[in-house]
Parts: structure tokens; sequence; C-alpha cells
């Protein structure tokens, strides 16, 4: 069960390297989850935005099935989420999370995503988002073991 993040920023902060590691030390096997951290371009605007898009899209495989995260895609619960990487692990496709960078992402990426993800119509940072990520991840497999880490 393949899932990356593919994520504008070079490494996770310090302030964002414990919630991370917290949840990513507790997946077991098959879930895996790894970071690839792209640098970001020099660039303001819309010309940032079609570099770092590039470079995210040059990560991506036929065969990934691409969330991509923006608040103005579509909410979904934890029960969902799982679902929704169930059904993708099922099907043998790698699933790849992109976080983009300070000026979001193009519409070629746009139109490559399989799935437009909005955690909150609120923007977050993306450090933020990495971490929100990796407990989300952590709670798919979770609710996917039948554990009661997710209470309703
Ligand atoms: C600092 S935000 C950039 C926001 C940027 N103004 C835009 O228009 O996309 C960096 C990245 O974090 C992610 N992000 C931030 N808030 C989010 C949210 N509420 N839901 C989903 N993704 C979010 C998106 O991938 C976004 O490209």
């Amino acid at each position: 069960m393949s899932i990356s993040v593919v994520a504008i920023g070079k490494k996770h902060e310090k302030w964002a390297v414990d919630g991370i590691e917290r949840y990513t030390q507790r997946l077991r096997k098959p879930y895996d989850l790894s970071w690839k951290l792209l640098p970001h371009s020099s660039r303001d605007g819309e010309a940032a935005r079609a570099e770092e898009s590039g470079r995210i899209l040059g990560t991506i495989k036929p065969q990934d099935h691409v969330v991509l995260l923006d608040e103005r895609g579509k909410n979904i619960d934890s029960p969902a989420l799982a679902k929704h990487l169930q059904s993708q692990f099922d099907l043998g496709h790698p699933v790849v999370l992109v976080i983009g960078g300070a000026y979001g992402v193009d519409h070629e990426l746009h139109a490559r995503a399989d799935f437009v993800w909005s955690l909150s119509k609120l923007v977050f940072p993306h450090q933020l988002v990495r971490m929100v990520l990796a407990e989300q991840v952590y709670r798919a497999q979770e609710i996917s073991g039948g554990r009661p880490y997710h209470h309703v």
C-alpha cells in the first residue's frame, strides 16, 4: 500500500517533525508513507506555480492515483478517506498526495489530479498540511483495520 506525499519545500521544519514522526512510526505494513520534498521556485506568482507544478508532475507516473490537496476541493470525512485509499490499494494503484507551494499549483497539475481534496476552507501552511496528512493516513489505517483509534 504505497502512499507518497509530494510537497514543495525541502524538509520538514523542526516544529512539524515530531508530529509527522509520531504518526508515520505507527504505520505498519502493508501501509507505507514516503515523502518527496521538492525545492521551491526562486520566482514568484504564476512563474513559480508553473515551475513547481512541472517539478511535481515530473515525479508522477501514469499508474499513480493523484490526490491534490487544495482548499477549494472536496471535503470528505475520515471513513470516506479510508475507503478511498483502500479502493486504490485494491486496484493496485500507488497513491500520491500532492501539496502545492506558496502559490498553489497550475491547471496542468489540476487536470492530472484524480481527486482534489480540501481539508477545510481555511488555508493552512504546508508544514501543517504535512502533519495532518500523516495523522489522517494513520487514522485511515486504523479505520480499515477495524481498530478503535477512530471513535465517532
Ligand atoms: C500555503 S498553501 C498555498 C495556498 C495558495 N494560496 C493557493 O492558492 O493554493 C500551500 C499548499 O497547502 C495545501 N493546503 C493549504 N490549505 C489547505 C486546505 N485547507 N486543504 C487542502 N490543502 C491545503 C495546498 O496543497 C496548497 O497548495
